[in-house]
């Protein structure tokens, strides 16, 4: 059976909607109410007729009936863990994959999609009280919360708009709304006053949580009668309570603290938040005051009462920082819209939380522009959201489209691709930066996150392994988000077999195997203090001053940096600090070897072979030649010890100094021997160095192996001073200048340098201290903003004559604002 991408044939007839059905729905905006079992039979029943007409269920192989059951029941037994118990063990990923094998089953047998199946269902059970702890008494919905429908791409998304014209016509507008990834909830209001709040369950009975709705700042308890659109007697609103990102950090990092197990995710969070039962801590607190009063004086029963009061506080704050955004209406009587839009604006009269990124559109196109938007600005907006929910907005089409037993036809989600997913951390090792400092990651088993293969994560340091709870053998949550580095949120601890085991930090280098040590007490970070010449900090150093903001040594890359200090042959490396960097002579490279995998043919994964890395030799030649890269390495050596001083500065690894700090320092000293025998008084008063600054470099130069790579760089040839002739005019003293767009002759680089060099600053954001904008080809929000503040705006030909002049120069090209 192919398990490929499920075709959507939930509604694959066109078949009249039960009247009964119909009258239900006719007051309905955003939830259907249908029978279900009605509507789960007719769906079932349309499904065989659509597809084979007589396939019963005793025509489907038996292989094929066993999958779909295990599949059926593996995924019912996430949806309690996911939302009953607020701890998923799988990424909503790998659980959507799941629901879609079924879908995909259940396409191909559509005898097997009876009521029960799980895609024809919402949610999960409210847990009866008592069963699972610590939940709520259930509470019925006025009407049935449903689900949605999904698509995966843009061709899914199109055959639902095809399905929805076919019903309809043309003519659906589309509301585009974000797809909050929260906790869906019921919340009901009586003669505008806040009667119950409830989580969804299976749609038909939630939890109760009413009683901590009066903590959740977000649910007005009392609607704001006053507006244009008057508050029915009874009405029912559906919507999402979510946490903002940034409280869902500030809370797992106070969990940390505490020692409390950290939340996967924010959605969990604000699950396990919102459905805490706080009536309970409430009744422990009344209690223990009761104890401590009659208990009158006992410190410990004072204690008891400030624990609880400590710990009922923290819930309640939590619960306050909840938000709240609304999507829908379920029962009401006596309020009519045209518009499903409209509706969101009643909402908004009534003080209700409703997103102001909802759009109405025309067209499919301007679905898709949304969509792409979100997609890239996913993370611009304050709560997570998992995708986009597309609805058709005209209530009386809405009507027309009806429901299925789980998900309104009119309305689908588009989702974007998981950021998260679940990996099993195969071990934790460390590594060493360049300033020695010793940081553990998680090697994992590769995974497929936010487009990219994953299988090594950073965990910043010992601590950090602990607060997450982490133990190697874990099965981990992997977050990926856009451009950020992979992050390891936290472990699976229900997976648990009691095989993994503890991370202890290593007592001793990787690299080198000197003992590690915080280089002060109150340090978090250990270091290794092996600074000159452990293979991993020289390495990290020889890498960093090949650089661009350094000697700008194109050929000297990782792996060449590598084969200059820990080579497998010769034992003694050609180069065992930077300083030998400019002696090296091309002939002492030649017996230089790394070992690597073997080529040979045959030869087995793992075995390895000694070869020459910076020569070569051609099979039928006598003698080994340098690779075209070694050649290249030399010629770069050579031009690099022509770089000005704030390069050559820049390249010492001096910490604090980078390529600002150096510029300002070769501007103002001229040569290394005077920066040397600088006082740090003396360096501190430069614009731009301060104290901190000084005091590390006078650090620096305290030590002996240090003062020994400059001299032996100086010996190399390598230029300490600037000439007299470099020294450009000091045209741009005291002004401040913005580069935006691109501009011909000049990288982003070094119009910067350019501006540095003769005494300016080089700004990234426009203000009204800016001086001068230079506007490039497609220059964006920054000439507005210079436009609107009345900042003088260049052209390229205006920025060179400023260079060259200064402001009296480039007066003739300032650009006049038009009309
Ligand atoms: N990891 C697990 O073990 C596990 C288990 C079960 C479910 N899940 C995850 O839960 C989700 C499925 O749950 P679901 O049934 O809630 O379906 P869903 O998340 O696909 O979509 C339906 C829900 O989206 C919500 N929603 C958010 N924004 C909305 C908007 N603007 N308009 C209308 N509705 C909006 C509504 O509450 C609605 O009920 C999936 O993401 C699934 O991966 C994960
Ligand atoms: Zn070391």
């Amino acid at each position: 059976m192919s398990a490929g991408r499920a075709r959507r044939t939930r509604w694959p007839v066109r078949r009249p909607v039960p009247s009964r059905t119909l009258s239900v729905t006719s007051s309905n905006v955003c939830t259907v109410t249908t029978d279900p079992v009605e509507a789960a039979e007719s769906a079932d029943a349309a499904g065989t007729a659509g597809a084979a007409g007589t396939v019963g269920i005793d025509d489907v192989p038996r292989e094929v009936r066993e999958r779909h059951a295990a599949l059926a029941e593996e995924i019912e037994a996430h949806r309690h863990r996911y939302y009953v118990l607020d701890r998923p063990t799988i990424s909503d990923g790998e659980f959507d994959a799941l629901v879609r094998e079924l879908e995909s089953i259940e396409d191909q047998y559509p005898a097997l999609r009876t009521p029960d199946s799980p895609t024809q269902k919402v949610g999960a059970p409210a847990a009866e009280p008592g069963v699972v702890e610590g939940s709520w008494p259930p509470i019925d919905h006025l009407e049935r919360m449903l689900s949605l429908d999904n698509a995966f791409d843009f061709d899914e998304l199109s055959e639902w708009a095809v399905r929805v014209e076919r019903e309809v016509g043309a003519g659906a507008r589309y509301l585009c709304e974000p797809k909050v990834d929260g906790v869906a909830v019921d919340i009901v209001y009586r003669h505008g006053q806040l009667a119950t709040l409830a989580t969804r369950g299976d749609g038909r009975t939630g939890e109760n949580i009413t009683y901590n709705a009066q903590f959740v700042d977000a649910v007005p308890k009392q609607l704001d009668t006053s507006s244009a659109y008057a508050v029915p007697e009874i009405v029912e609103i559906r919507g999402e309570v979510v946490f903002p990102a940034e409280t869902f950090e500030a809370i797992n990092a106070e969990r940390g603290e505490l020692g409390l197990p950290l939340f996967a995710n924010a959605r969990n969070s604000a699950a396990g938040v919102l459905r805490q039962r706080l009536d309970r801590r409430r009744e422990k607190l009344d209690a223990a005051r009761e104890r401590a009063q009659a208990a009158s004086g006992s410190g410990r029963a004072q204690g008891t009462v400030d624990r609880l009061e400590a710990e009922f506080d923290r819930a309640r704050r939590m619960l306050s920082s909840l938000r709240l955004i609304c999507h829908g209406l379920g029962q009401r009587s006596g309020f009519e819209v045209e518009y499903q839009s409209e509706a969101y604006d009643a909402l908004k009269a009534w003080g209700l939380p409703v997103s102001d990124r909802v759009r109405v559109v025309p067209e499919l196109g301007d679905v898709r522009e949304y969509i792409d938007y979100y997609d890239a600005h996913r993370h611009d907006v304050e709560y997570e959201l998992d995708g986009v929910v597309v609805k058709v907005d005209q209530v009386a089409l809405q009507r027309q489209l009806g429901a299925t037993s789980r998900a309104p036809r009119w309305a689908i989600a588009y989702k974007y691709p998981p950021e998260e997913v679940t990996t099993k951390l195969l071990d934790i090792k460390v590594s060493v930066g360049r300033t020695g400092r010793v940081t553990p990651y998680g090697e994992m088993e590769p995974v497929q996150v936010a487009g990219s293969t994953v299988e090594n994560a950073t965990l910043h340091n010992a601590s950090e392994v602990e607060r997450k709870g982490i133990l190697i053998g874990d099965t981990v949550v992997l977050r990926k988000a856009g451009d950020v580095i992979p992050e390891i949120l936290g472990p699976v601890r229900d997976l648990r077999d009691g095989s993994e085991r503890a991370f202890v930090m290593p007592a001793e280098c990787p690299s080198c195997g000197t003992p590690l040590a915080p280089a002060k007490e109150s340090d978090v970070d250990i270091r290794c203090p092996n600074t000159r010449s452990c293979p991993a900090q020289l390495i990290e150093r020889l890498f960093y001053l090949a650089g661009r903001g350094g000697f700008d040594i194109e050929a000297l890359g990782w792996e060449s940096a590598q084969a200059l200090t820990a080579p497998a042959e010769p034992e003694q490396p050609p180069v065992t600090d930077e300083g030998d960097l400019f002696l090296l002579n091309i002939e002492d490279l030649r017996d230089v070897k790394v070992r690597r995998q073997a080529r040979r043919q045959g030869a087995e994964p793992g075995e390895t072979e000694l070869v020459p890395y910076f020569y070569t030799k051609a099979d039928d030649a006598k003698e080994s030649v340098p690779t075209k890269n070694t050649e290249r390495l030399f010629e770069q050596l050579e031009k690099a010890k022509e770089q000005p001083l704030w390069r050559v500065l820049v390249s010492l690894s001096i910490r604090h100094v980078g390529p600002t700090a150096a510029r300002a320092l070769a501007t103002a000293f001229g040569s290394m021997e005077a920066i040397e025998n600088a006082t740090e008084e003396e360096l501190a008063a430069v614009d731009g160095v301060g104290p901190t600054i000084a005091a590390s470099i006078v650090e620096w130069f305290s030590v002996e192996w240090h003062r020994d790579v400059v001299r032996k760089w100086r010996e190399a040839g390598v230029r300490m001073e600037d000439d007299h002739s470099d020294a450009l005019p000091r045209t741009l003293e005291g002004l401040t200048i913005v580069v935006t767009g691109s501009l011909d002759g000049f990288s982003r680089d070094e119009a910067k340098e350019a501006i540095l060099t003769r005494g300016g600053k080089a700004s990234g954001s426009v203000s009204k201290k800016t001086s001068y904008v230079v506007a490039g080809e497609s220059a964006g929000s920054k000439y507005e903003k210079a436009v609107q503040l009345g900042v003088p705006v260049l052209d390229e030909d205006g920025f060179r004559a400023l260079l060259d002049g200064g402001p009296d120069a480039a007066e003739a090209h300032v650009q006049q604002p038009e009309g």
